[in-house]
């Protein structure tokens, strides 16, 4: 089955040429790129130069002519232009960006600071956090890849919130994540001498992925959740660590916790659950692991739950090629099976 892939020139994209490249049914059919068309591949990524591509011009004909499946990995504003023509000539799409995660238009538009895909739209796509919306996604046309910050933290999160074991309104999120996250293109703020031996926390008075992992967190717990979220910038390439903290429920222990996430993804090859060292970023490099962790201070009341993962992988490319084999079919670690790096 041949993909394409839109805004191929940057680091979720070219995960994306990553892993197409190792996968048995889905096949590169174009590379879309809006401002280097007609240059190769090599051009932007020279360790890409075995591969014999150039990118091409991002139009509806020649998508439909090449592709059946389309990822867009586009900065907020683009997919919502591109995808609606699309789903009405048949093609399955895969959007990596926040344009079709909220159901309400006022709440997408306060929060990008941009006009919002109309309702119609947004009311069809399926939120595609793998482990939670599977049967949704086996017959969605529009799948809405989640965030990184939202991924790492609604895995952690979900099978608490189903169980009742955390107080829903005591929930403080505390996230770190490397400096690919803000994507390739250029900003001073990204510079390498803002980034090096610096921890930056930002966006502390309101960050986007806010009202995803609200939205997603209350549809899960069947209540309203609100969270106090603040996120940093970690001067590394790859990776999120999210650190939560809440309040236990009625004293439930350690090994009620334990028995939540055993039972919660006993089926799930990516999740794995940390019982003799913390998660960390290092562990799930270049992966499609989220690795989780967790300890009931019994001292404070408090859970404390730590999920890492690759934000260029399961936050990103990987969780859109695993939610692909979903979609398609194909078991879910097709063409995601990890060689592990380390250092
Ligand atoms: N980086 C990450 O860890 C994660 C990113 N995301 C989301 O995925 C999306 C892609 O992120 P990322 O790869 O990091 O971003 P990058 O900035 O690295 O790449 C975005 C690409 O989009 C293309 N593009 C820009 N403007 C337009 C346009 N008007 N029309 C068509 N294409 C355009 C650009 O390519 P060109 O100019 O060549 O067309 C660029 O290469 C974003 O929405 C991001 O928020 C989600 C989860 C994690
Ligand atoms: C480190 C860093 O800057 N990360 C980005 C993640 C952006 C992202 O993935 O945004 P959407 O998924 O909502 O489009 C940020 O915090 O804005």
């Amino acid at each position: 089955m041949k993909a394409a892939i839109v805004g191929s020139t940057g680091y979720g994209g070219v995960e994306l040429v990553r892993l197409l490249q190792n996968h048995p049914y889905l096949e590169l059919g174009t590379l879309i790129s809006s401002s280097q068309s007609g240059e190769p591949l090599s051009q932007a990524y020279p360790h890409l130069s075995h591969l014999p591509f150039s990118f091409d011009t991002l139009e509806i004909e020649h998508l439909c002519k090449n592709a059946e499946v389309i990822f867009f990995a586009t900065p907020p504003g683009v997919s919502s232009k591109w995808v609606p023509q699309l789903l009405e000539q048949g093609k399955a799409v895969i959007d990596l960006s926040g344009d079709f995660r909220l159901n309400s238009p006022e709440v997408y538009e306060e929060w990008y600071q941009i006009p919002s895909a109309p309702a119609e739209w947004l009311n069809q796509a399926v939120y595609g956090l793998s482990e939670w919306f599977r049967e949704e996604i086996q017959t969605a046309q529009l799948i809405s890849n989640p965030g990184c910050y939202p991924t790492a933290t609604l895995l952690a999160l979900a099978p608490l919130l189903q169980a009742g074991i955390i107080s829903a309104s005591s929930i403080i999120i505390d996230a770190k994540s490397g400096v690919t996250g803000a994507g390739r293109s250029v900003k001073q703020s990204m510079l390498y001498s803002e980034v090096n031996e610096n921890l930056r926390p930002y966006k502390v008075d309101g960050h986007q992925h806010i009202p995803e992992i609200e939205r997603f967190a209350s549809q899960l717990a069947q209540e309203k959740i609100t969270v106090s979220f603040v996120p940093h910038l970690v001067p590394m390439n790859r990776g999120i660590l999210v650190t939560i903290y809440a309040q236990v429920l009625n004293n439930y222990t350690s090994s009620d916790v334990q028995e939540v996430y055993r039972q919660a993804y006993q089926e799930a090859p990516f999740i794995r659950l940390k019982q003799n060292e913390w998660p960390q970023t290092k562990f799930v490099q270049g992966s499609n692991y989220c690795d989780i962790g967790f300890h009931v201070d019994e001292r404070t009341g408090r859970l404390v739950v730590l999920s890492a993962i690759d934000n260029l992988m399961k936050g990103a490319a990987g969780q859109a090629v695993q939610n692909a084999n979903i979609r398609m079919g194909w078991p879910e670690d097709t063409g995601l099976h990890y060689v592990p790096l380390y250092p």
